[in-house]
């Protein structure tokens, strides 16, 4: 509950005021001043400001917390750290004068460092008060910290011929001629629905211009103190993403981005592929002016921005290849090496100074009579290619060069930071999922991303590198093909959906629903291998950085009680914490260390195969595909969808669609979270959906990069 206290009108100016009210204890209490108890209030802590001038003119305050005091621990906890908020705003006192707004009349207005605050200076006649003058106001907060700020404007006199231009009707028409004003945008959280934030307008009027002008100035300076909000942003707009409404979204938002004085270069995507090729192609040195690129668009928009800013500006070693099997603990050989076309491949035992495709392909020679090994020559020869020529191919990008190592294992803490460190990737939900912008920030909602890009959020995402070796069994030699995902890549039942819901994109986001059922009915098997590693379970169960003792708790799952883990959240402990979570040697790609990793085999028939990087919460599945995975924790989630009967598995579907489900909970789901896996399918094959884009691969390798890129959100608020 917020609360004003209003004092008689002769003290307000330089006298007290109130700076900050919280209830804290259930004890009656009552004002040191008056000494009279708050009627039906139950304990307060109020820290009020004395203002008065020094010797040099200088003004000084002094802050007193005049009553309340809790008796519970966690209270008075908490009051304490506000006496600490309010002691820091007076710190600085920049500015301060009376003002009229709107709903309170005259105020008088405090402008700190970190701070704007205002307070009432007289009873205004509808105002509701009782004993002491405490009005309850639960929307109207009175102070506004600078972070909470994205803009401010001054403006001039009102033109009173405009009728609609004029706010209110405290002042005459004679008067409003000469009223200024400044406005000061913020926002506020929504109350009835968690994560949803929506712009607010807090105007400020005063008789003298100059005045106006130097609030708006000194709050701007302010503003543009704070080095982490981006100044200037690409942003690319795909006009035919979802509904079609993502030019409409643009303009929506963009009075905001206007209001915070960011410079934006817009562009409207004409065919796909474009935005990959404009960020591919982008000079450096451009993008390093960049503090980021915002898409209003979908997933499949925000995959292509990944991979033409990753695809040849981050150059890891290729995916590391798991020992054949635990039994003989040798690392020989790979899964990939069971296909004879794969074995020049696998075949090649790299040391722990060669470890490098590059070191592998050069021992390609052994294989004279393997085709593949001839055309994966060639490719070594074009190490000294120009690196700008990427070939686009079957959903995947053949680059000249993928054996540049610059130290980026899968896993661990990213040391990639290109283009610059504060470079950022924005999402602008308006596409037919927007998977991405609801993990992400926890909602489905264009106002509150807007805010988000414009304060300045920061937030590692980790992104996954898919290598296919082979599109399809019966596929001709062909080079390894690279694409990168931050939600989702899924095989069989997934796949099939998209390569249904493709030739029906005119039913935009009901294509998905169309080819849902259809390929439900289908119910098709796919028979496949699976390697991937196991990191340890940590020993308490509570991930670092977790303080909720929920998350220590054990849930029951198949039957087996289980470490239920913790959610990720607005300003996540396990994604900022620097623990290494992979269970990875960090030498990656070499054969001999490998034996020391926990590799895992799995071979069987699946519904489907999914790798979730990240919760892809969506409208459909609430709590997502994957709902404790992890923005930057370095691993991925292995779901895998075991046969069952159609029933089954319309439970399974069902129990994704609900909040309070765990669609996990069956005999035949497996889930295990990893930094890394091959794939090989047999028998009958599907395709790969990698952010919503077809990826044929027979034979697939995924590596988790952890906190590639840097997105602009906190964390879902949920
Ligand atoms: N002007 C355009 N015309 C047609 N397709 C485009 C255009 N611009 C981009 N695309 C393609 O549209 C694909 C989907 O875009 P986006 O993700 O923004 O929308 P979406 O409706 O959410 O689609 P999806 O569900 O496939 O993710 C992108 O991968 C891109 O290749």
């Amino acid at each position: 509950m917020n609360c004003q206290l209003r004092y008689p009108v002769g003290v307000a100016h330089y006298g007290f005021y109130v700076s900050r009210i919280k209830i804290c204890s259930r004890q009656p209490t009552a004002c040191i001043k008056c000494k009279v108890l708050v009627k039906g209030k139950l304990g307060m802590h109020i820290t009020l400001a004395e203002s008065s001038f020094s010797e040099d003119g200088r003004k000084r305050q002094r802050f007193d917390t005049i009553f309340g005091e809790s008796q519970d621990r966690h209270g008075k906890c908490r009051c304490l750290s506000e006496a600490a908020y309010t002691a820091k705003i007076s710190e600085d006192i920049l500015l301060d004068d009376n003002f009229y707004v709107e709903s309170l009349g005259s105020v008088s207005a405090v402008l700190s460092s970190n701070c704007l605050g205002w307070y009432a200076l007289a009873e205004e006649e509808n105002a509701v008060t009782c004993c002491l003058g405490v009005t309850e106001d639960t929307d109207e907060p009175n102070q506004l910290a600078i972070s909470q700020i994205y803009g401010v404007e001054a403006s001039q006199p009102f033109d009173t011929s405009n009728i609609e231009q004029i706010p209110f009707e405290a002042f005459s028409a004679e008067l409003l001629k000469e009223v200024h004003h400044f406005t000061v945008h913020g926002y506020v959280k929504c109350s009835s629905q968690r994560g949803i934030w929506a712009p607010k307008m807090y105007s400020f009027y005063h008789t003298n211009h100059s005045v106006c002008e130097r609030w708006a100035n000194q709050i701007q300076a302010q503003l543009d103190k704070d080095i982490k909000r981006p100044r200037n942003l690409m942003v690319m707009i795909n006009p035919h993403s979802g509904r079609k409404n993502a030019s409409r979204t643009w303009e929506e938002v963009s009075p905001l981005f206007r209001r915070a004085k960011i410079n934006t270069m817009v562009i409207n995507t004409e065919r796909p592929q474009h935005a990959f090729d404009i960020v591919n192609s982008t000079d450096d040195d451009k993008l390093r002016n960049l503090d980021g690129i915002l898409i209003v668009g979908g997933d499949g928009l925000f995959n292509e921005v990944l991979n033409g800013l990753l695809l040849r500006r981050h150059r890891p070693n290729l995916p590391m290849k798991p020992p054949y099997h635990e039994k003989s603990q040798s690392c020989s050989r790979s899964p990939l090496s069971s296909d004879s076309d794969l074995l020049a491949l696998s075949s090649t035992e790299a040391t722990d100074t060669e470890s490098t495709f590059s070191s592998g392909l050069s021992r390609q020679s052994d294989c004279a009579s393997s085709n593949l090994s001839a055309a994966l020559k060639s490719y070594d020869s074009s190490l000294a290619m120009d690196y700008e020529s990427i070939s686009y191919k079957d959903g995947g990008f053949i680059i000249p060069s993928i054996a540049d190592n610059n130290d980026v294992l899968p896993g661990k803490p990213s040391s990639f930071t290109f283009p610059n460190p504060s470079f950022r990737i924005g999402i602008i939900p308006a596409g037919s999922t927007d998977s991405i912008a609801v993990s992400t920030t926890g909602c489905r909602n264009a106002l509150t991303s807007a805010l988000h890009i414009i304060l300045g959020e920061k937030m590692p995402l980790d992104v996954v590198r898919l290598v296919s070796w082979k599109s399809t069994k019966d596929s001709a030699e062909e080079l390894p093909r690279v694409r990168y995902a931050a939600s989702f890549a899924g095989y069989g039942f997934y796949g099939d959906v998209i390569k249904e819901s493709e030739p029906n994109r005119w039913m935009g986001p009901a294509r998905y629903d169309y080819a849902g059922t259809k390929v439900f009915f289908q119910h098709k098997l796919y028979d496949a291998e699976i390697s991937f590693i196991e990191p340890p379970e940590l020993d308490s169960g509570l991930m670092p950085g977790s303080s909720d003792p929920e998350d220590s708790l054990l849930c029951k799952r198949n039957g087996n009680h289980r470490v239920k883990r913790a959610a990720c959240r607005l300003n996540c402990g396990i994604c900022l914490n620097k623990t290494d979570f992979s269970g990875t040697d960090g030498t990656n790609g070499t054969s001999h260390s490998q034996c020391s990793q926990r590799w895992k085999h799995v071979k069987g028939s699946y519904i489907s195969v999914g790798a979730a990087v990240i919760s892809c919460r969506n409208d459909k599945a609430p709590n997502g595909v994957a709902s404790t995975a992890h923005l930057a924790d370095g691993l991925l989630h292995l779901i895998l969808i075991k046969d069952c009967s159609r029933l089954s598995y319309l439970w399974h579907l069902i129990q994704l669609t609900r909040e309070d489900a765990d669609p996990l909970d069956f005999a035949f789901v497996e889930e295990h979270r990893t930094p890394q896996f091959h794939f090989k399918s047999h028998g009958e094959e599907s395709v790969w959906n990698v952010d919503g884009e077809l990826f044929p691969a027979h034979v697939l390798s995924a590596q988790v990069f952890r906190g590639l890129v840097n997105i602009f959100a906190s964390g879902p608020d949920i």
